[in-house]
């Protein structure tokens, strides 16, 4: 049975991927969702019905459908630069939707950097950044969550997508101090824990081991952290990131802000790539997303697994409900 709640929109992304094969699977979620984009690029079998409203009713295991046409049709694997614009529009219509309060938050299908930077002249580096550009400019953090493993994996990668030899110029105190500060309001409302735990990786192999491997750790991170506990945040680090991520080293926290891109996806998608959750903390309204990509090797063979985009929106839904 569906349960009640105000509908979360869950957007097309790029029609080549896997995306859409995955919207009339994510009916299994059983939260209420609306999929935003154009019904030609769904499965041929897809039981769905076009609705003008999120909150129009339909009937059970049928996939509520918002209409956005596209101007081409959708092969697999093969992204048409001409969809490119409306890919983005799509994003943009579900932000308008969410933050109108016609909806209870975003969950978006995956979308193909390249595709858009080069069919559309897409100018920021993912849907994190663009939805922070449409919320008014407002600073927000990556967060990919777990939800099938004990205990939680959940990372912060504190610079984005950015070549791994701008890290340690883009890692600034005044950086991981914003994450830090957005990360612990967002645990507490967002996902219902009223003290959190949040532990700083290291930028350097052993956390710099005393300045023999790096001086990032001494110079900076250990003041910004030591400021920070003073004033009331529960941190720890910075840690060497190699340690950080085993069972017994996650038990000691609830969040961890990693200094770059790898450094916090790679154990999040070893541990639990099927149940991850890519949320953006800091917006005005819910955002959540599948951990993984468009997966052109696979797309229109109908074998993706539909699990992340189902605890995606599992995860909306409740983080909806406490707002
Ligand atoms: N939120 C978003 O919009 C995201 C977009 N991307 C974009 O996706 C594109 C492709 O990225 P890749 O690094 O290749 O990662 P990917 O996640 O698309 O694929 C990596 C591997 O995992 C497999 N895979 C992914 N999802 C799967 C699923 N649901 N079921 C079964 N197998 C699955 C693929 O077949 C592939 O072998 C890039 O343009 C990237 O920027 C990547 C991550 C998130
Ligand atoms: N590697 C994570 C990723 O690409 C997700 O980016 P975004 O589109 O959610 O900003």
């Amino acid at each position: 049975m569906t349960e009640v709640g105000r509908p979360i929109i869950l957007t097309c992304g790029e029609p080549a991927g896997i995306g859409p094969e995955l919207a009339p699977k994510a009916l299994a979620s059983a939260v209420p969702f609306v999929f935003l984009g154009d019904p030609r690029h769904l499965p041929p079998d897809t039981a769905w019905t076009e609705v003008t409203t999120p909150d129009e009713p339909v009937a059970d295991g049928v996939l509520a459908v918002l209409r956005h046409d596209f101007p081409a049709p959708a092969t697999p694997g093969r992204p048409d630069p001409a969809n490119a614009p409306a890919v983005i529009e799509v994003i943009a219509r579900a932000v308008d939707l969410a933050m109108s309060g016609a909806a209870g938050g975003i969950c978006t299908l995956p979308i193909n950097k390249e595709a858009l930077k080069r069919g559309a002249g897409f100018r920021f580096p993912g849907h994190t950044e663009y939805l922070a550009h449409l919320a008014g400019d407002v600073p927000v953090v990556m967060m990919l969550a777990s939800t099938s493993v004990e205990p939680p994996c959940r990372v912060v990668p504190v610079t984005i997508h950015i070549p791994l030899a701008e890290v340690p110029l883009a890692l600034t105190p005044a950086l991981l101090e914003q994450a830090i500060r957005i990360t612990d309001a967002a645990m507490r409302r967002d996902f219902g824990i009223t003290r959190p735990r949040l532990a700083v990786a290291g930028l350097n192999p052993h956390a710099g081991e005393n300045g023999v491997m790096g001086d990032e750790e001494a110079s900076w991170m250990a003041k910004l952290i030591e400021r920070l506990q003073r004033d009331g945040f529960d941190l720890r680090g910075p840690l060497p990131a190699d340690t950080m991520f085993h069972p017994a080293a996650r038990a000691r926290y609830d969040a961890a802000l990693c200094a770059y891109h790898d450094q916090a996806l790679i154990p999040i998608k070893t541990l639990d790539f099927a149940g991850g959750v890519n949320v953006t903390l800091g917006l005005p309204f819910v955002r959540t997303s599948p951990d993984h990509g468009t997966a052109f090797d696979i797309a229109g063979e109908g074998v993706a697994d539909a699990a992340s985009v189902i605890a995606a929106l599992r995860m909306a839904h409740e983080m909806a409900g406490r707002r």
